[in-house]
C-alpha cells in the first residue's frame, strides 16, 4: 500500500489553545479520505499543516515525500488546493479566473480538460458573483487541479450546496478520483462521508476519535441500538437487561443502546416469553455517522 500521506504523533497549539493533540494517521494513493468533526475540532488546522501553510508543533508529516512547511514550493507543484469562493474576486469572469490561475504554473495545464469536464464553456463569460453556489465551487475545483496534482485538498467541497449540487459536486470528486489524485476532504456533512469516502477520520477536541471506512464505523454503531415496541414493555425491566446502557421512550417505541446487542436481544426475546409480552416491532438499528457523532460528543 503506498502512502502519499503520514502524520505521525502531530501537535499544534496556537498559545494555550490545543488545536491538534497527537495525532497520527497515514493517506493512501488513490481513496478520497475525509476528516470530519464539529465546529473547532481542529480539522482545518490538520489541513493546513498537511498543506504546509502551518508547521506542527510537535511530530512530524511526510506528504509525497516531503515535509511540508519546509518544502512548500515543491508541494505547491504537486497538490491542488481548493480556495473557498469568497477568495476569488468578485467582478472576475470564469475565463479569467482560469487565465490567471493557469499563468501561475510553468507547464501546460488541463485548463481546456476541465472546462469540458466541468460543464463550465457555458459560464466562460459569467462574473463569479453571478454563479450559483453549485458553479462556484465548480470553478473553484477546476483552478485547485489546473496542473493535474497528485493531492487534492478540499475543505468543505460542497458547503451551502443543496442536495442536487452536492450530490452533482461527489461524481465530480469521483471524476477526479479516477483520473489519478488522491484526495483528501473535511466535511460537516455526515451523509458526505458515508457516500463519498473511503475512509473517515474523525476528529474531536483535537484528538483524532476514530479512523475506518464508513462502513466499519456504521457497523459499530449499529452494534449499538435496537429498536422494539409493545405496550406491554417497562422501561426499568428494559434497562436491566444484559449489554443495555441506555433506554429511550417514545410511546410504545423504546430504543436500547447496548454495548452487546445479540445478548440483549437474547435476553429481550426470554423476558418476553416469560412474561408473556407480544411485540409490535424488533430491529436492530442502521446507524449513521451522525450517531457516532454524538456518539462522541457526548462522551466529551
Ligand atoms: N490561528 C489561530 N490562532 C488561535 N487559535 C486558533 C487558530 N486557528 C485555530 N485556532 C483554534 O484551534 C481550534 C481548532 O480550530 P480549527 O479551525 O482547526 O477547527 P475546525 O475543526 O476546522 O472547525 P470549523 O469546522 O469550525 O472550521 C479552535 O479552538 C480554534 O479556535
Amino acid at each position: 500500500m503506498e502512502h502519499v500521506i503520514t502524520v505521525e504523533n502531530v501537535s499544534k497549539s496556537f498559545g494555550e489553545v490545543q488545536a491538534v493533540q497527537d495525532i497520527s494517521f497515514s493517506v493512501q494513493k488513490g481513496e478520497i479520505f475525509g476528516i470530519i468533526g464539529p465546529n473547532g475540532a481542529g480539522k482545518t488546522t490538520t489541513l493546513g499543516m498537511l498543506e504546509g501553510i502551518s508547521k506542527p508543533t510537535q511530530g512530524s508529516i511526510d506528504v509525497l515525500g516531503l515535509i511540508p512547511s519546509k518544502h512548500l514550493r515543491d508541494l505547491n507543484k504537486r497538490i491542488g488546493v481548493q480556495f473557498q469562493a469568497t477568495a476569488i474576486q468578485k467582478k472576475m469572469k470564469v475565463k479569467e479566473a482560469l487565465d490567471l490561475f493557469s499563468s501561475f504554473y510553468e507547464g501546460p495545464t488541463q485548463k481546456d480538460y476541465l472546462t469540458e469536464l466541468l460543464g463550465l464553456d457555458e459560464k466562460m463569460n459569467a462574473h463569479f458573483e453571478d454563479l450559483s453556489g453549485g458553479w462556484q465551487q465548480r470553478v473553484t475545483l477546476a483552478l485547485a487541479t489546473l496542473h493535474k496534482p497528485e493531492l487534492l485538498f478540499l475543505d468543505e467541497p460542497s458547503m451551502g450546496l443543496d442536495p442536487h449540487a452536492r450530490r452533482e459536486m461527489w461524481s465530480l470528486i469521483r471524476l477526479l478520483r479516477e483520473q489519478g489524485s488522491t484526495i483528501v476532504m473535511t466535511t460537516h456533512y455526515m451523509e458526505e462521508a458515508e457516500k463519498l469516502c473511503d475512509r473517515v477520520a474523525m476528529i474531536y477536541n483535537g484528538q483524532l476519535k476514530a479512523l475506518n471506512t464508513p462502513e466499519a464505523l456504521l457497523h459499530q454503531i449499529a452494534g449499538q441500538s435496537l429498536i422494539v415496541e409493545s405496550d406491554r414493555l417497562d422501561y426499568d425491566d428494559l434497562l436491566a437487561l444484559p449489554g443495555v446502557v441506555r433506554v429511550e421512550q417514545a410511546g410504545e417505541q423504546f430504543v436500547l443502546v447496548s454495548e452487546d446487542r445479540q445478548q440483549t436481544a437474547y435476553h429481550l426475546f426470554h423476558y418476553c416469553q416469560e412474561n408473556e409480552v407480544a411485540l409490535l416491532d424488533f430491529k436492530f438499528e442502521k446507524g449513521s455517522l451522525d450517531d457516532l457523532f454524538i456518539h462522541y460528543l457526548e462522551k466529551g
